[in-house]
């Protein structure tokens, strides 16, 4: 593996935040003089005194969270490998990304298509995330006749995209085990006491586990939402806490100089009354592309409101320099770009010798391909700094449990006091409720007869 001194003193850090690559557009004062308004921004999040202050129970998640239900998840995570060729996992928004995107950052790239053998664990895979009658089809022909169990995860047990795929699947099991069978192979993440579906897990008794009142869908990765679907699949939960429980001690102190997430907070709002309204999130690891999916909720639906805030969005490095690239280096300026740059890969390899010269690559036969990985995002930074595009970066040391755990953390804790530096809740979502009620109105659900009118009218029109 290829490592070297620097990187050593990486990994002791699991991550660090560089904004080197800012001089050019934040003046030395700037950072300093936000102090006071993160010192502010603190006190509501660490002191409940702001908006949406009933929805910060993820702050101590890593180092409170219930062991009893953390031994049951393991617990049910070991049956469901024992019993199990596939995890269908049912959920959308929060109740989905977080565990999908911990499995393609911690698990080999072609895990899809692994043998049970080689993947030691069932294959996780996804359901309700969507309405396409065509992939529910396509997941069922995947199972076909293999042992599967159903984590069904809803807070309000519900939404529209998840309950039709859990009666999907759900039927499915009923006809393949009979309906007592089936019940020992449903696994329902939801709330403690209330909603649709704890009503229906406690009538079928269920094994059920706690998505906590205090912990809104795009903070709950580390609650049993995140956590079973993610242990089924083999990974190593205890190291997954043990991050976030390391991430929760190193981002305390409100103090800039020290605390790096709250600097990365405090240079997105700098940035953002500069005219940055757009940030992308970049990775130069395929297997991260999920990551910025679930950070797009993340910022997307903790900023985004009140008729302000960042626009999240993402780019994977080197292909999309194929594509976004010339925007990214020409389009219009308003764009700011977070990398999360892998500093040691899981695997190293040498540019092989060719007989011949062809293609022009001697020069760098023998070089590690992550060397010139790591080449490719310096010589990026530099293109788009001079192309007026502000460049930060998170690096983290290696991809495993420990260090997701942490950066998951560290992107948590950001958003939380960028939401308030930027004068908004960051814990509520009033705005995705507009397409559910035309979509309802439109579907004929009771109770929104009136808004299907309407709008079958202004359609029409
Ligand atoms: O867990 P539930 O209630 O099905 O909600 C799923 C997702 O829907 C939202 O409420 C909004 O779309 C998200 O915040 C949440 O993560």
């Amino acid at each position: 593996m290829y490592k070297n001194k620097e990187k050593e003193v990486v990994m002791m850090a699991h991550l660090s935040f560089d904004s080197s690559a800012l001089k050019k557009f934040v003046h030395d004062n700037e950072l300093g003089e936000m102090q006071a308004m993160v010192n502010a921004a603190d006190s509501q999040l660490r002191n409940g005194t702001g908006a949406g202050a009933d929805f910060r129970d993820w702050l101590h998640l890593p180092s409170e969270y219930d062991q009893e239900e953390f031994a049951r998840i393991k617990a049910a995570a070991k049956k469901i490998q024992a019993d199990s060729d596939f995890l269908v996992t049912i959920g959308i928004g929060g109740s989905y990304l977080g565990a999908r995107m911990a499995i393609d950052f911690l698990h080999n790239s072609f895990y899809q298509a692994q043998t049970p053998e080689a993947r030691k664990a069932p294959f996780v895979v996804f359901a309700g995330n969507s309405l396409s009658s065509s992939y529910l089809q396509d997941l069922i022909t995947l199972i076909g006749d293999h042992d599967f169990s159903i984590n069904v995860i809803s807070k309000s047990g519900t939404t529209t995209e998840p309950s039709i795929a859990f009666r999907v699947f759900h039927e499915l099991l009923v006809k393949k085990y009979g309906e007592e069978a089936a019940n020992q192979r449903i696994y329902a993440t939801t709330d403690r006491a209330r909603g649709a579906l704890k009503t229906e897990a406690d009538a079928n008794g269920w094994e059920t586990f706690v998505i906590p009142d205090g912990v809104g869908g795009r903070y709950s990765v580390l609650t049993a939402v995140g956590l079973l679907p993610i242990a089924a699949s083999g990974a190593d939960i205890d190291q997954l806490m043990a991050g976030a429980a390391e991430a929760e001690k190193a981002y305390v102190d409100p103090d800039l100089s020290k605390n790096e997430a709250y600097q990365y907070a405090a240079y997105r709002n700098i940035l953002y009354r500069k005219g940055y309204t757009t940030e992308l999130l970049e990775n130069y690891e395929p297997n991260m592309a999920m990551f910025a999916e679930w950070w797009k909720q993340l910022a997307g639906e903790s900023e985004g409101k009140d008729q302000k805030g960042i626009y999240p969005s993402s780019a994977n490095f080197t292909t999309d320099l194929h594509s976004l690239g010339q925007y990214i280096q020409e389009g219009l300026r308003n764009l700011m770009e977070t990398v999360v740059k892998l500093d040691t890969p899981n695997h190293d390899l040498d540019v092989p010798g060719a007989a011949n010269d062809l293609d022009g690559l001697g020069y760098l036969e023998g070089k590690s391909i992550d060397w010139v990985n790591t080449q490719a995002y310096k010589a990026v930074v530099a293109a788009h700094n001079a192309g007026g595009v502000p460049v930060m970066t998170v690096h983290i040391d290696e991809e495993n449990e420990y260090t997701l755990g942490y950066m998951i953390y560290f992107f948590e804790v950001a958003m939380g006091i960028s939401g308030y530096l930027n004068g908004i809740n960051p814990f509520n979502q009033p705005g995705v409720e507009a397409y559910k009620t035309n979509m309802f109105g439109l579907l004929g659900k009771p109770g929104f007869e009136e808004v299907g009118d309407q709008l079958r009218a202004e359609m029409d029109d």
